[in-house]
């Protein structure tokens, strides 16, 4: 990168000592990621405000700064003053990694509920019909089979132009990537032209965040608002948001529709759904409406992308989704519960996966619901999973999800005030017990479905994480009850 290739992409309000002494090695947004060479950029963020890590930057070897201050220093550093830091780290980071997003055909996918879900699909399908694709979001990272842990659902610029270059370099033609509304929030995909970009759906999450609903519903239209008049938007046009999401957009237009009639729901049972979406029949294995949702918009995504309609069926029909959604925990033996993990972690999922599973139990079964909810997350969010769990729940067992910073019995008790009869109702504040017991107390005529955590494998309890896996959990519990013949 050269001085005045990085002043051009900046379109800077002023520069200093664009003659100086050294060369530009990297690029970082963390002064303590600095080395000599590194062009430092200062973004104010949500904790604090990276303009006070000038000077660390500078003793660390920065030569470049970018900051939206007028900055005097002795130092023989470049000092570039811009209007908007954070629009530009995600372009900046880009030219660094070579402009990898060019080179890959860049699908991107948001909403509250069901990101993981669809965008896992459209991987699989483009991995069955024998293209190279990557895969970004809150599960795990894929370049192409690789697999590789993810810390964020979106990651920030820097990383994200990172792993697009690697992706390139390893032959990808594709990235299905999840979009948060941090992300869009905090401008970590501006740059990216995506080729095809889905909403989901909009109900209540991160409410610590943002600052209510029409404001969250503001960042997830940025995705829409960006996108290329040559790219398509794939939109729920059953969510009450999907209109809003289009307001300002030039793509294509592809709206999925069951309301409507213009797509249909022929069946939804225990081993599946079919749907038929622009006159193709698709089945799937996963189960429940919401899923009609993710499959649906999977199946328009990749039409967008010029797949042929009856490879794309035959790819979802095989496709199994994304792990710790609607996972069953499976063990031989007898008389035991079908034990179900399922990442439902807000209201409206809650709602749905719990719907769901009433709705195709058989007459002589029951439904146990053990959930929680995250500490220093939406606590608004927590009385609202109490009174979904509470329609559908024949059992409940309230118990920690992540309970983070936050003291656990004080979460279950913000989810306790959202029940109007307690009866039953229990909590047990230790999740691996209230696994333990739930699974103990069953019969073979029990549904038990563990939400909120899916595929982590951990608990953070007091800041610190330990391994933990509902899955892993349930296995043992069902393994020593199918053991102990009960
Ligand atoms: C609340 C939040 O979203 N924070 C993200 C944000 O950091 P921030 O703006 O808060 O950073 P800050 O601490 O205020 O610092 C401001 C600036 O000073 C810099 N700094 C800071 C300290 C220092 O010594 N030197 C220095 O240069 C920082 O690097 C930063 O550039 O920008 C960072 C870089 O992109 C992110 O890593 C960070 O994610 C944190 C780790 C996080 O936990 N985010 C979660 C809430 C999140 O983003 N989740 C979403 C949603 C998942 C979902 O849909 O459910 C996700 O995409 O995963
Ligand atoms: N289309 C949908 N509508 C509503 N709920 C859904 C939908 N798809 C999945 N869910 C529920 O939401 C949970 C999370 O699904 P998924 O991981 O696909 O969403 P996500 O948007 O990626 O979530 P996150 O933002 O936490 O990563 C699932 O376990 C399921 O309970
Ligand atoms: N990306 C979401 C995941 C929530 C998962 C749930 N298990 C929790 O810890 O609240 C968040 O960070 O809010
Ligand atoms: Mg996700």
């Amino acid at each position: 990168m050269t001085i005045d290739k990085l002043i051009e992409i900046c379109n800077p309000l002023h520069v200093t000592n664009k003659d100086f002494d050294g060369e530009i090695t990297t690029f970082a947004i963390d002064s303590r990621e600095v080395k000599e060479g590194t062009v430092f950029i200062a973004i104010r963020g949500t904790q604090v405000d990276g303009h006070m890590f000038l000077e660390d930057a500078i003793g660390r070897g920065a030569k470049v700064i970018i900051c939206e201050e007028s900055y005097y220093t002795e130092a023989d550093v470049c000092v570039i003053e811009v209007e908007n830091t954070q629009k530009l780290a995600g372009p900046i980071a880009q030219a660094f990694a070579g402009n990898p997003a060019e080179q890959l055909k860049v699908i991107g996918i948001t909403g509250t509920n069901g990101k993981t879900t669809t965008a896992t699909l459209v991987y699989q399908v483009l991995c069955a019909c024998g293209e190279k694709a990557s895969l970004l979001g809150t599960v795990s990272k894929r370049i192409l089979e690789e697999v590789l842990d993810s810390k964020l659902t979106t990651s920030d610029p820097i990383e994200l132009a990172n792993d697009m270059k690697t992706m390139v370099e390893a032959g990808s033609d594709y990235l299905v990537m999840e979009v948060s509304s941090h992300a869009l929030d905090q401008d970590r995909v501006a740059g990216i032209d995506f080729e095809v970009a889905a909403f989901t759906n909009l109900s209540q999450d991160h409410l610590d965040y943002h600052e209510n609903l029409d404001e969250y519903a503001k960042a997830k239209k940025i995705l829409f608002d960006n996108l290329p008049e040559s790219s398509t938007a794939v939109i729920n046009a059953d969510d009450v948001q999907g209109e809003f999401m289009l307001k300002d957009c030039k793509a294509g237009k592809s709206l999925l529709s069951f309301d409507n009639e213009s797509a249909h729901i022929l069946k939804n049972s225990s081993d599946g759904i079919t749907i038929v979406v622009n006159e193709e029949k698709i089945e799937s294995p996963l189960i429940g409406t919401f899923n009609a949702y993710n499959v649906g918009e999977a199946f328009l995504i990749c039409r967008a992308l010029g797949l042929d309609a009856k490879d794309i069926a035959a790819a979802l029909s095989n496709a199994k989704g994304a792990a710790g959604r609607m996972e069953p925990v499976t063990v031989e033996g007898d008389n035991l519960p079908i034990v179900i993990v399922d990442y439902a972690h807000t209201p409206d999922a809650l709602e749905n996966v719990c719907s769901t599973l009433s709705s195709v139990k058989e007459a002589n079964q029951t439904l146990t619901v053990i959930f929680g909810a995250g500490g220093d997350r939406d606590s608004s969010k927590r009385p609202k999973m109490a009174k979904a769990a509470a329609e559908f729940a024949d059992k409940i067992i309230v118990t920690s999800d992540n309970p983070r910073t936050e003291n656990p019995d004080l979460i279950i008790a913000d989810i306790l005030d959202g029940f109007e009869v307690l009866d039953n109702v229990k909590s047990i504040t230790d999740r691996r017990q209230a696994i333990q017991q739930a699974i103990a107390d069953a019969n073979g005529n029990e549904i038990i479905l563990i939400a909120g955590k899916g595929h982590e494998d951990y608990q953070e309890v007091d800041g610190k994480r330990h391994h933990f896996d509902d899955r892993e959990i349930a296995r043992e519990s069902l393994t020593q009850k199918a053991g102990g013949g009960n």
